[in-house]
């Protein structure tokens, strides 16, 4: 085998508790909204992926979970792969020491942990993992704000997940994009209590993209202008003071009303989109109704536990690590889960704990068991990380042949 050049690294996914719905520039993902989101552990979700460059591959190839994508049909992709070998090619022409990797043709092996377009930011994991191991494997001196923006090219979402903990997508103001970029509000360790449930209701591919789905937004709903003016300007300013300030309170009540605003433009669109269904709309009930107990069972907190939606039924619920067992706990009583299908198993409640909460509640037993096929403990997490800088058999995704590994 001649030299290859390689990089494999994760990203993590991120929630937003503040949603971008709608786009100003369809080519370059220019948001109409700036938003922000919590970066969650990649320990738990993430996407690893591996670059390679070498002198005998013959053309530019990429296999996600698998399964070759055609680059060049995929305007996703070629803009951050022509963009990331561009800055290689500059890099080359200031300094001749440098190998001419950029010339090289380039194998990408990509795979999620989770499923793919389910509404649970494969998409945001996907190409800040790519922006980010083809930044390692061209050693370009590029910081992750500046990544951010190739990333964003991708997919909106992803700029985000280049960094840890909390991060605001700032929406700019110019027409190439580059102050459309992603910036940490504050790290995981400033906060790192804050834990995320996913209560997966579907895990099959959605129906409406998120890119679609917001194009039709934009083009239809008069409610998103409000939105855009007057409703996520303020709660940006109102969440970046929460996250300062560690005020669950402020950050879960900004958190389900975004939710519900975005999810209302949604029903705005014409034709309307709904993401939601009934076992989402049964979780925001339980949600007010758990918080509204606790409340009146003497809690210092207004709100214990937030819930948030992206463009699928599938809910994200955010709690501080000391009330995660108790919610997680009285919604497995509130949604059943059958003997055989018990995905509540490998948590340990405290049974008296929740009967308290329950008796103060009033909240109907949802009628259909198993309403959630998976449920996802996590908590906030970290940036990108470098596996490998160079050829490593144990953690590359190809094999010496520039093959995806798991075809053998
Ligand atoms: N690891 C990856 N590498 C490159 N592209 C990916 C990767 N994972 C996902 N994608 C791309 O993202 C698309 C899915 O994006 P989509 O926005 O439809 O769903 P999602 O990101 O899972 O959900 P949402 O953004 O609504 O939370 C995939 O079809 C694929 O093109
Ligand atoms: C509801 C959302 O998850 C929408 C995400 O949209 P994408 O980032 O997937 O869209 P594209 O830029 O077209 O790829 C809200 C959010 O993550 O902010």
């Amino acid at each position: 085998m001649l030299k290859v050049y390689e990089a494999t690294c994760t990203a993590p996914i991120n929630i937003a508790v503040i949603k971008y719905w709608g786009k100003r520039d369809t080519k370059l993902n220019l948001p109409t909204n700036s938003s922000l989101s919590v970066t969650l552990s990649q320990d738990d979700l993430h996407t690893k992926t591996t670059c390679r460059a070498a002198p005998e591959l013959k053309a530019d190839k990429l296999w996600l979970n698998g399964k070759e994508e055609i680059i060049a049909q995929n305007k996703r992709l070629t803009n951050v792969i022509n963009e990331m070998r561009a800055q290689r090619k500059k890099l080359e022409e200031n300094d001749n020491s440098l190998p001419k990797i950029a010339d090289y043709k380039l194998h990408i092996c990509s795979a999620n942990n989770f499923p793919t377009a389910a509404g649970l930011a494969s998409s945001a994991a996907g190409f800040a993992c790519l922006t980010f191991s083809l930044a390692t494997l061209y050693q370009l001196k590029l910081d992750n704000v500046e990544l951010s923006t190739i990333a964003r090219t991708g997919s909106g979402s992803a700029c985000r997940s280049l960094q840890g903990g909390y991060v605001a997508w700032e929406m700019g103001e110019k027409e190439d994009g580059s102050d459309s970029h992603a910036i940490q509000v504050a790290s995981r360790e400033h906060w790192p209590d804050m834990q995320a449930i996913i209560l997966v209701v579907n895990d099959a591919k959605k129906k409406t993209s998120s890119t679609l789905g917001m194009q039709h937004t934009v083009a239809t709903s008069p409610l998103i202008q409000h939105r855009i003016k007057h409703v996520v300007p303020k709660a940006m300013e109102d969440m970046k003071t929460a996250i300062q300030n560690k005020d669950f309170d402020s950050f879960a009540e900004i958190t389900m009303r975004d939710s519900n605003s975005f999810h209302a433009v949604c029903a705005d669109t014409f034709p309307p989109i709904y993401y939601m269904n009934d076992i989402s709309r049964a979780v925001v009930n339980a949600v007010h109704d758990y918080n509204a107990a606790k409340a009146a069972m003497g809690s210092a907190q207004k709100y214990t536990v937030a819930y948030t939606f992206d463009a699928g039924p599938n809910a994200v619920l955010y709690v501080q690590k000391k009330d995660a067992d108790n919610v997680l706990g009285v919604i497995s009583r509130i949604f059943p889960a059958a003997e055989d299908k018990n995905i509540y198993s490998g948590f340990n409640f405290n049974d008296q704990e929740i009967d308290e909460v329950l008796a103060k509640m009033n909240t109907p037993i949802y009628p259909q068991m198993n309403a959630f096929k998976r449920i996802i403990a996590t908590k906030v997490g970290d940036g990108p990380r470098v596996l490998a800088n160079e050829f490593n058999d144990e953690v590359s995704l190809l094999n010496a042949n520039g093959e995806p590994k798991e075809l053998l």
